[in-house]
């Protein structure tokens, strides 16, 4: 996360302009444990810098793949985990690094710069492989991702099939050196119970629900299935009058379910 901006130009040196590292061993502790790696799992780090992150990783015995742009930190990382031969450090564009094919986690302090295309390519596909993930990310964006009531239907698609919890807040002074915002660490867990079938209800429900966000979630609901939707709204904790765009994102997850198990049970 924190990082203010980052120009390919610049020249490397111990404290690049731009960029914060994390000075907190407890914060990056706090940030291990939301996702207990151990040796059967696979995690990535992106954005790893100097290693505060993926270091205390590397002893977890997970496999460990950090990834940085830089090429100076990563030489510099590559020396400080020769030691270990869990961990692989590889020079990428977190924005392009091929995600795993295989189920992973994501322990990271990522840029500011690149939180929402890095979220969007963990979070937006229907295939992720993503099992969970604790982020460092700046406060105000923790607060949009986990508003009770999504903004737009992108956050409520990932909100609805992802558990995304703002655990606490970082101040600025963890970092070095110090940024102007305080950060948040996010934890992001993907929802039991959202088979395919499921997936594809909510994915039509949030089209229909956010093209009209005002009108009532039983007008969009009766639109897109072509049912009246009373019971299964009610048994989700859904008012049926109230607006689309005020439905909670476990409310569309528990609707989606409903309502692919109904279809399937015809
Ligand atoms: C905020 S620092 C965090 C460093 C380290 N994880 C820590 O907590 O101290 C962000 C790091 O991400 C790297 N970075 C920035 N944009 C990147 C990108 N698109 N892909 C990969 N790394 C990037 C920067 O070079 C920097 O090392």
């Amino acid at each position: 996360m924190p990082q203010s901006g980052h120009s390919p130009a610049r020249k490397p040196g111990p404290n690049p302009s731009g960029v914060h590292f994390l000075a907190s061993h407890r914060v990056a502790e706090n940030l291990i444990s939301a996702c207990s790696p151990g040796p059967a799992d696979l995690v990535v780090d992106f954005g790893a810098g100097f290693g505060a992150i993926t270091a205390p990783l590397a002893r977890t015995g997970a496999r460990v793949i950090a990834v940085e742009r830089d090429p100076a930190f990563v030489r510099k990382l590559s020396k400080r985990v020769s030691e270990h031969p869990n961990v692989r450090v590889v020079a990428a564009d977190a924005r392009s690094f091929p995600l795993p094919r295989k189920d992973f986690l994501v322990v990271a302090s990522i840029p500011y710069s690149i939180s929402t295309a890095l979220l969007r390519r963990l979070l937006t596909p229907k295939m992720t492989t993503l099992r969970r993930a604790a982020l460092i990310v700046e406060w105000g964006f923790a607060k949009r991702l986990t508003a009770s009531v999504p903004r737009n239907r992108e956050l409520a698609w990932w909100a609805a099939r992802f558990d995304l919890v703002l655990e606490r807040r970082i101040p600025a002074r963890c970092f070095r050196p110090a940024p102007t915002v305080d950060s948040a660490q996010l934890t992001i867990r993907r929802r039991a119970g959202l088979g395919r079938g499921a997936e594809r209800a909510l994915q039509a429900l949030l089209e229909t629900a956010y093209r009209a966000p005002g009108r009532s979630v039983r007008a969009a609901v009766t639109e897109r299935t072509g049912r009246k939707p009373h019971r299964a709204l009610t048994s989700c904790g859904i008012d049926p009058a109230a607006p689309a765009g005020s439905v909670q994102p476990r409310q569309w997850a528990a609707l989606a379910i409903s309502l692919n198990s109904q279809a399937s049970t015809r």
